[in-house]
């Protein structure tokens, strides 16, 4: 199967976008989408004064709904998998295309250890709450909601130091929902877990999602595919399909088999 044929059998119409803002806004308003970025590039200037772009005229459309609420966003090292999601979070800025996603929206880093930064995990998830206006008593019911979704309420009063790397990854997650996210945005939550940190992990997020919180995962794990809803693939800075997850596999499995006989496996 060739790339064409694949990108055709994505299973997913993008409709054409109306913007509701000026045409060089990066801001688009799209209520149906959880995500919706369309054109979208980012490039970075080198030391020597060079441009070096990143992402190129891409676009990815995330619909919001339960029954499509856990995406992941696949391709080859160094696509831009990573940056399109900082992208997304609002971390880098674009530096052209438009952009719309739904919040309030969070985004956790692949180690931990960058965003679990209090003593005990009821201070941690506890800590993003400060900037709302909220009771000791709304706070801890939050806090242990979303624990309790991420299968860690238990370690309440743990201090984040004794905790696995997987372990870690669930605290930062409930810190994410204890906001009352909507669009979670995951950066290789499990690269460096091992099997049982790594299923922990991936009950946590299936669990959180649903209702309101749409999440996109980057991912190197193919097996980590057969718990998602849908796949966005990338290549060379742009997506080239939305699709399921068979669809998605299928041009994995392509796309290493034309590796191999390049190489002459
Ligand atoms: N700040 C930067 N300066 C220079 N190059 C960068 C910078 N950020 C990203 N890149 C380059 O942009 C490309 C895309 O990087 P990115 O980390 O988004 O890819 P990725 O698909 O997430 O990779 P991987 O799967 O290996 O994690 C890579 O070639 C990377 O080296």
């Amino acid at each position: 199967m060739n790339s064409s044929s694949l990108i055709r059998a994505s299973t997913f119409h993008v409709p054409p976008l109306h913007c509701t803002t000026p045409r060089n806004s990066n801001v688009i308003a799209s209520p149906n989408y959880a995500i919706e970025g369309r054109n979208l590039s980012y490039s970075i200037t080198t030391k020597q004064g060079k441009n070096v772009p990143i992402l190129q005229d891409c676009s990815i459309t995330i619909p919001s709904g339960e029954l499509w609420s856990l995406w992941m966003l696949l391709g080859p090292n160094g696509c831009g998998k990573s940056t399109l999601l900082k992208v997304l979070a609002g971390l880098l800025n674009p530096t052209h295309g438009n952009l719309y996603v739904k919040r309030p929206k969070s985004f956790v880093f692949q180690n931990p250890d960058h965003q679990v930064v209090m003593p005990t995990v009821e201070a941690d998830v506890a800590f993003g709450l400060g900037k709302f206006d909220l009771t000791q008593d709304e706070v801890r019911s939050r806090v242990e909601k979303a624990l309790k979704a991420v299968g860690m309420l238990d370690y309440l009063q743990r201090p984040v130091q004794t905790l696995s790397g997987g372990q870690k990854q669930r605290v930062a997650i409930a810190g994410a929902l204890a906001e009352t996210c909507e669009v979670l945005l995951l950066d290789e939550l499990t690269t460096f877990l091992d099997e049982s940190d790594q299923m922990g992990v991936i009950k946590a997020v299936k669990n959180s999602l649903g209702g309101n919180v749409t999440s996109l995962w980057v991912t190197h794990r193919l097996e980590e595919l057969e718990f998602a809803d849908g796949a966005v693939y990338m290549e060379n800075g742009t997506v080239i399909m939305h699709s399921d997850t068979k669809a998605a596999m299928a041009l994995l499995k392509d796309r290493i088999s034309a590796y191999s006989d390049q190489i002459n496996l």
